[in-house]
């Protein structure tokens, strides 16, 4: 499924009405209906639903969802709140039709009157303002809506909660905080923001007959299980363990040790046919107690860190992980500017090693061999010399520049984790829950992001099925026997086989 800008969307419905042949009063048709059949799915007929209508097409889709609700029995009142000379085309044909149907129609005159309404109201579809808002809310729109927000209604937003932008970039807006919304034919980019996805609340896409092949490919896509299952490693049963891959990973110390333990046992869980651990001698024993099946690389150490170089022939493996729990002493930096030059097979960075690497970037874009790069939002605003803040109301935009620039994936981690290819091509990833909110998730990830990327066709397909096994078995692990609150890390690793079961069965 694609993600969507404003400006993609109205591509798309426009060259849907003028080379397709489709009539704009269909799709708003079209649109209204699917919009009322997933209402009637949250809504019983005894309850009271205030329909809000605003100016543009998103106001249209409103009379369409009224007149529906209405002819199927609901109780349903539908508020205009602009005036007449305000509704137009599309929106006012089905105005028409409503009013034809027999309907009555509420106007805005005093705001108080509609509060009054909003209070008796268990429902309000807000169909104020689509994806068409610009700046702040104007009256009355921003008086309705902060009213909404304080109501116990449950609130239904059409295409996009009023107020909040389709696109990245807008952090000065006001929204309506929608329990659900019922987006029009595709996600837009804002579902997928720190700073506006909590506006949607609940959220699902809504087929409205726009022709597929009408879409301009966007360079963003949304990943789900119907991508990952048939791109999933498959195991061959003539294979040994070098078909699956000799993974190393770089990285633990003295008083960190548990990360690289855990990344090691992760890709050993996601199919790596074997690993290797660079880690200090002190802290080998700590980390071999939770991974037997791994296997140590000789190392030098300075006060309980990686010091000077590894010495591997990194020809001997198919993926080189570097980073987690590595410190950020001077000496290790070494280690990381080493892998990075040295290594030509995939290398995946995370943590401190991208700490190091940001004062390692000129190497960075000399590397021939492949680079992802796995940041939080943290660890992404490090490297790009900006706040977490500026980074945050722009991810996409930013880590298409970044990736473009110096020729790597980036895994930028967060609720919707957006994976990013050298070449712009983007896709989200919105598997997992707050159970990952924890120490240690990341050094999870990036294990089976190692194992995957030796075993899969291309890079991208293996850091999307990777990110989505990752979320998939913290969502598996807390519908049964853990919740949210408890998750572990470890209890991930144990989850890898639940998830994948799930996928390839
Ligand atoms: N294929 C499709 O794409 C389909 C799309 N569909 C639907 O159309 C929606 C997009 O419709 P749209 O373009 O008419 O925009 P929309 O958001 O309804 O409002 C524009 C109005 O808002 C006003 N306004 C703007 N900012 C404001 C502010 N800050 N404060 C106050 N007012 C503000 C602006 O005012 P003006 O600038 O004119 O003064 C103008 O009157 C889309 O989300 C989906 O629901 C479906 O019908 C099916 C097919
Ligand atoms: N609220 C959340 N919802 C979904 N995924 C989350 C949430 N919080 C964290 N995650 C996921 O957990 C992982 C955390 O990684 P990171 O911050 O590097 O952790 P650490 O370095 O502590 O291991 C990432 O994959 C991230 O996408
Ligand atoms: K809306």
């Amino acid at each position: 499924m694609y993600i969507v800008t404003a400006h993609e969307m109205y591509d798309w419905d426009r060259k849907s009405i003028e080379e397709a042949g489709m009539d704009g009063r269909i799709l708003m048709e079209n649109a209204g209906r699917a919009v009322a059949e997933q209402v009637e799915k949250r809504v019983r007929n005894d309850q009271h639903i205030v329909v809000l209508i605003g100016a543009g097409n998103n106001g249209g889709d409103g009379f369409v969802i009224a007149r529906t609700l209405l002819n199927r029995g609901y109780s349903v009142k539908a508020w205009q709140l602009v005036s007449d000379e305000k509704i137009k085309g599309d929106a006012l044909v089905h105005k028409q039709l409503y009013l034809g149907a027999g309907f009555e129609l509420a106007h805005l005159t005093k705001v108080n009157v509609l509060f009054r309404e909003l209070d008796q109201a268990d429902v309000i579809i807000d169909a104020m303002l689509g994806i068409g808002v610009y700046g702040k809310l104007k009256p009355p729109f921003d008086q309705v809506t902060a009213y909404a927000n304080q109501s116990q209604a449950l609130k239904i937003a059409v295409d996009i909660p009023t107020g909040v932008p389709a696109d990245e970039g807008i952090t000065d807006f006001d929204g309506l905080q929608a329990d659900y919304t019922c987006i029009i034919a595709a996600p837009k980019l804002s579902a997928f923001l720190p700073h506006t996805a909590p506006y949607y609340g609940e959220w699902e896409v809504v087929e409205i007959g726009l022709p597929a092949k009408k879409l301009k490919k966007t360079s963003v896509s949304l990943w789900s299980s119907e991508h990952a299952r048939p791109t999933l490693p498959e195991r061959h049963p003539y294979s040994h363990k070098g078909t699956h891959g000799k993974a190393l990973v770089i990285g633990g110390s003295y008083l960190m040790p548990g990360s690289i333990a855990l990344s090691a046992r992760a890709a050993l869980r996601s199919g790596a046919g074997l690993a290797a651990v660079a880690t200090p001698k002190s802290a080998w024993p700590s980390v071999s107690v939770h991974i037997p099946e791994a296997t140590a690389v000789s190392t030098s150490e300075e006060n309980g860190v990686l010091a000077e170089r590894v010495e591997v022939d990194f020809t001997g493996y198919d993926a080189v992980g570097i980073g987690m729990g590595m410190g950020r002493s001077d000496a290790s930096r070494t280690i990381v500017q080493q892998v990075v030059e040295e290594a030509d097979v995939p290398v995946l960075i995370d943590a401190d090693g991208l700490y190091h690497l940001k004062q390692l970037l000129d190497v960075l874009k000399n590397r021939t061999g492949p680079a992802v790069l796995t940041p939080h939002p943290g660890e992404m605003a490090h490297l790009l010399g900006i706040t977490v803040t500026e980074l945050l109301a722009r991810p996409f935009e930013w880590s298409q520049r970044f990736a473009y620039n110096h020729g790597v994936y980036i895994v930028l981690k967060g609720p919707s984790t957006i994976i990013t290819a050298p070449d712009g091509t983007q896709v989200v990833d919105t598997s997992g829950n707050a159970g990952l909110a924890k120490g240690g998730s990341g050094d999870v990830l990036s294990g089976i992001l190692l194992a995957l990327m030796m075993q899969s066709q291309s890079i991208t397909e293996a850091l999307c099925n990777g990110c989505f096994l990752h979320g998939k078995a913290a969502e598996l692990l807390t519908t049964e026997g853990h919740s949210k609150a408890d998750l572990l890390a470890t209890d991930l690793i144990e989850g890898l086989s639940q998830a994948f079961r799930t996928l390839s069965s």
